[in-house]
């Protein structure tokens, strides 16, 4: 199950650094954390003036400024499975990593930065287990943080995806805004994001990646998310869908631009064939189901785009996973209904948009002496990997748990 960093990556093992800026997103499907561990051995360039075996000053231009050099570290759970969660922490003294609330003398508290419903349903947990406090942000702010973050200070984040061809996206800092920031978590939340910190919810649906796990397990009788995923990859939507071929005797319908094999209808042939669920095959049925749910966004995600006049819609949330077919179905829904005026564009760290939001709130509220001043891309640039050094195994593919080797530029 994908849950942890993964086992075979032993720089990315956070015991062997001194772990810091522990972050949670506890959503309705996933729990997300990202921590930054530090380096124990750093390299030194010659720009750099070494000050201990930690840390290094850098120029800042006004002046030296203390940099820690370590990896941002990614891990999921799902929540129904928190101890799975708590048990990670613990074994990793994650909790160790948030920082102290000093008030009344004597009545340090031990505080983590945590984002989602889960930060408000789980405080006692955490309290209990680890007698720490889970400092509440809001999970839109986050959202809108962290992807901004994203945007502005890893290479390579955002790309298209259309006919099975990735391409990344340069993203100009200086035309960045206004775009439309689409996170399907369990639910979606349409965002219009105008700066930093400066945005509006505009929209959201009920219809979202939990509708999707929640309606595959019950339909394919499927265990796991992955498994739903990997069975959809298999099917064929035509057997189930009703398309407009099967209305119109296998011709276009020429007049209003649909041609015969766009959907008419999800699930539609289901009506007429006389046969009960187990005469579909699980493959089938999951492949309509992920072309219906990312069809439904992707429109509504376009109505959205046209009603503010943007242009740009970044997807995030861990529906995605990544996946080529979702993504695929999302750019064309996209793309037909603006008739090619309004782009799709996914990110690469799509689900932990919130938690990274967190993350980067620690600085919001300059808390102890090792506030987040900024987080720059460390690693050379590989011609596969612009910007920053992947960990774990590469199948041309994004290795959801991966590292991001940075730099912490604290006060
Ligand atoms: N391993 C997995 N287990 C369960 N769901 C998964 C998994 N991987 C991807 N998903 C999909 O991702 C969705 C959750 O995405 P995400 O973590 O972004 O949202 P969330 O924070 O849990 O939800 P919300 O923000 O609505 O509370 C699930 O509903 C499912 O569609
Ligand atoms: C309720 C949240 C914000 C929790 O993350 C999310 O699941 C969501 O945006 N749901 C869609 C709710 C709606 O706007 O219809």
């Amino acid at each position: 199950m994908d849950h942890g960093i993964q086992a075979n990556s032993s720089e990315s093992n956070p015991s062997q650094g001194h772990v810091s800026h522990l972050a949670l997103d506890i959503g309705g499907s996933l729990i997300k954390l990202v921590y930054f561990s530090r380096k124990n051995d750093v390299s030194v360039d010659n720009k750099e003036e070494k000050s201990s075996k930690e840390t290094v000053l850098v120029s800042n231009g006004d002046g030296k400024c203390p940099v820690l050099h370590g990896r941002l570290h990614f891990a999921k759970f799902e929540t129904s499975k928190i101890n799975d969660c708590l048990e990670f922490i613990q074994r990793n003294q994650l909790h160790l990593g948030g920082f102290q609330h000093h008030g009344v003398p004597g009545s340090e508290k031990s505080i983590i930065k945590a984002t989602g419903g889960g930060a408000y349903k789980y405080t006692d947990l955490f309290k209990e287990k680890f007698g720490i406090f889970l400092d509440k942000e809001d999970e839109m702010d986050c959202l809108v943080a962290g992807a901004n973050f994203l945007l502005k200070t890893v290479n390579e984040e955002a790309f298209t995806y259309t006919n099975g061809h990735k391409d990344f996206v340069q993203i100009d800092h200086d035309d960045l805004y206004p775009y439309l920031l689409v996170n399907i978590g369990s639910g979606v939340s349409m965002i219009k994001v105008d700066g930093d910190g400066k945005f509006e919810r505009v929209s959201g649906t009920n219809v979202g990646g939990g509708t999707f796990w929640g309606l595959g397990r019950l339909l394919t009788k499927c265990k796991s998310f992955d498994e739903l995923l990997e069975l959809s990859h298999r099917g064929n939507n035509r057997v189930i869908d009703m398309l407009v071929g099967d209305i119109y005797g296998g011709m276009d319908y020429t007049k209003i631009g649909l041609s015969s094999t766009t959907i008419a209808s999800s699930f539609g042939k289901a009506i007429s064939d006389n046969k009960e669920i187990e005469d579909y095959n699980p493959e089938d049925i999951a492949r309509s189901l992920l072309r219906m749910i990312s069809n439904n966004i992707g429109q509504i995600s376009y109505l959205n785009a046209l009603r503010f006049g943007l242009k740009r819609i970044f997807f995030g949330g861990f529906f995605m996973r990544g996946h080529a077919y979702t993504m695929d179905t999302i750019s064309v829904a996209v793309n037909f209904w603006s008739k090619g005026e309004a782009k799709a564009l996914f990110l690469r760290h799509e689900g932990f948009l919130g938690a990274l939001g967190a993350f980067t709130s620690y600085e919001k509220h300059g808390f102890d002496d090792s506030i987040v001043r900024q987080l720059v891309q460390k690693s050379p640039v590989s011609a596969s990997h612009a910007g920053y050094k992947i960990h774990g195994p590469l199948n041309g593919e994004r290795n959801e748990n991966e590292s991001i080797e940075c730099s912490v530029y604290v006060n």
